[in-house]
Parts: structure tokens; sequence; C-alpha cells
């Protein structure tokens, strides 16, 4: 069953069209929601909690219906919300505390998740402190933990790594594919950064201005490739020589030789020259595409998508 299934969903604003009939089926799994700022993420996650009501069409998360059971859907989903919205006078303890009892669990239990949660998000020895003299990152941490206290069985993350440095940003993504992977917690997670959604996530869903431009797994968006990327330990010049003349389209780039595969026989070419000159092998094998290189060159336009245009949607940072 999907955990979020939306038909023909339509948000219009006064001035703003922020979802145009949007239909898309989402599987269990970390699943992230890419498109550029004002593209209509947050606007999405508002009305899948029951918060926001849509102007038209119908949606269901985890197959409870966001018209009628917004609350039942509270109750099983957690939020990370984008903006910061925490009291700077408490500690991390006492609003996780307090975020679990607003969920229904007693004091005892709720200490314990709290405590618990504050662990799983890395956030245990500085949890006596005022939450105002946190960093970013441990902020973003304090709004992870309160999404996941309640146990839920799926969690929406509205750009969680917004504000962090590269160093923050990876423990961010590691926390969020532990969520999955050992919590086994379905993950909705936003960003505009292509190449990040990637390192996470098993499914893509992209949208540009309100509408669904692709929802696809990763490993669909990231097909191999036609070359090879073969890397010898001293002699990737020799073995560049070689094979150019054996007839190989070869190109250096960086340590590595790129070959355009012309079939089974550019693989046989690569291992022969390899042995011929002595040389020591440490890689070779079919390069796959970047999420962000799929869009470099926008997909003929299908249904309602006109193509990204490059800019609206970044990349990430370098891998
Ligand atoms: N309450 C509102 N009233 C009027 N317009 C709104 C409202 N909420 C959102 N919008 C508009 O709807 C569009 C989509 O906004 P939304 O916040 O969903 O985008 P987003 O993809 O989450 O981008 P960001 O990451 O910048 O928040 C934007 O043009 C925004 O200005």
């Amino acid at each position: 069953m999907p955990i979020i299934a939306t038909q023909g969903l339509t948000m219009r604003f006064p001035r703003v069209t922020a979802l145009d009939d949007l239909s898309v089926a989402v599987e269990p799994g970390v699943v992230g929601l890419v498109g550029a700022n004002g593209a209509g993420k947050s606007t999405l996650i508002k009305i899948l909690l029951g918060l926001l009501p849509p102007t038209s069409g119908t949606a269901t998360v985890l197959g409870l219906d966001i018209a009628r059971e917004g609350l039942r859907i509270r109750e099983s989903v957690g939020f990370m919300p984008e903006y910061d919205c925490l009291p700077p006078d408490v500690s991390a303890t006492e609003f996780v505390v307090h975020m679990a009892r607003m969920c229904g669990l007693p004091p005892t239990a709720a200490r314990e998740r709290a405590a618990d949660t504050l662990r799983h998000v890395g956030l245990y020895e500085e949890r006596y402190r005022p939450i105002g003299g946190y960093s970013t990152g441990m902020r973003q941490r304090v709004k992870l933990a309160q999404a996941l206290v309640h146990d839920p069985k799926l969690v929406f993350l509205d750009e969680p790594t917004n504000g962090l440095d590269p160093a923050g940003r990876d423990e961010m993504l590691d926390l969020i594919r532990r969520i999955g992977t050992e919590f086994g917690i379905s993950v909705l997670v936003t960003s505009h950064l292509l190449g990040e959604l990637e390192r996470v996530c098993e499914h893509v869903v992209i949208v540009d201005g309100g509408k669904l431009l692709r929802s696809q797994a990763v490993e669909a968006y990231t097909a191999e490739s036609g070359v090879l990327t073969v890397e010898v330990d001293d002699g990737r010049d020799t073995l560049g020589r070689h094979l150019y003349d054996q007839g190989v389209a070869v190109r250096p780039e960086g340590r590595f030789l790129v070959v355009d595969i012309a079939g089974e026989q550019t693989y046989d070419l690569v291992r022969d020259g390899v042995a011929e000159l002595g040389l020591r092998l440490i890689r070779m094998e079919q390069r796959r595409h970047h999420i962000e290189e799929v869009f470099q060159t926008p997909p003929a336009p299908t249904a309602a998508a006109g193509g990204v245009q490059s800019g609206d949607v970044q990349e990430g940072a370098p891998r």
C-alpha cells in the first residue's frame, strides 16, 4: 500500500497556484521530495498533515483520508518543520518530553522516549542545556527528535539540511538514512538539493511550479552510462595510449581513464591492455549518472512537465 497517494491535488492561493493537479503515489521507504524554492513542497506537507484543506483533489497518508482523518494522520506521522520554532529558554529534554506528552504519552514513557530519541540524534550530552545556546545543527537535531519521539510510522522532514555546513549536512543525511534502515520508519524528506537526496533516498519525487515532473526510483535516475571508469596504479597514460592505438575512444579524467563502451570487446581490450603492460588494475566499472546530470538535459516534455530549467534545482555539494 502506498504511504502517500494524491489525486488531482490543487492548492490555489490568491496570487499563486502552489499545487497544480498533483497525482502521485509513494511507497514505503526513504523518499525525497525535490523542487526549487516555491515549488510547493511545504504546502504539500501541510495538506498531507491535514492542516491545510486543498482547493481541490484528494489524498491519503498511511491509508487515512486527509479531509476526514487529519488527527489520526498526525498521531502516526512525525513532522520536522522547515523553520526554527524552538523555545530558547527550555532544554532539549524539557521540550522533547513536552512534545511527547502532547502526543499522548504518559509522563514516564515520555521521559524515556525523549532520552532515547535525543541519544539517537546525537544530542545526549547537551540535552539539559537551554536550546537558546545551541548551534544550527543542534537545533535541527532537536526538531528531528521531537518528530520521532512518539514513534511514528512516517516522518515528514522539511528541508532538514537547511543552514548546515557540509559536515553537519553529512551527519544529518546519515541520520535520515538510519531512520529508514535501522528504525524502519518511512521518511518523506524535502530538499532543493538534488545531490543530497540521491545519497539517502530510494525514490525521488520532483515538483516544479506545483506540478509533478517525475516520480522514480533513484536507480532509474542513475542508470548506468555508456562509459567505463578505469583506474590503474601508475601507468594511466601508458594504458591510455595503448587503448587509443587499439581504436578505443579514451580520455584522461583526474587519476582515471574514461573509456567509451563499444560492446563487450571494450572490457576485453582494457583487461588485455592492463595485463600486457604489467599494470595493476585498481578498478574498472561502468559509470552511473548522478541525478543532477539528468536535469542538465531536460527530458522531452511529458504530460504536464515542461522540463526543468537550469538553475531551478541546485546541485548538491560535491561528493
Ligand atoms: N499561506 C500562503 N498564502 C499565499 N501564498 C502562499 C502561502 N503558502 C505558500 N504560498 C506560496 O505558494 C508557493 C509554494 O510555496 P511552498 O512554501 O509550498 O514552496 P516550497 O517548495 O516549500 O519552497 P520553500 O522551500 O522556499 O519553502 C510559493 O509561491 C509561496 O509563496
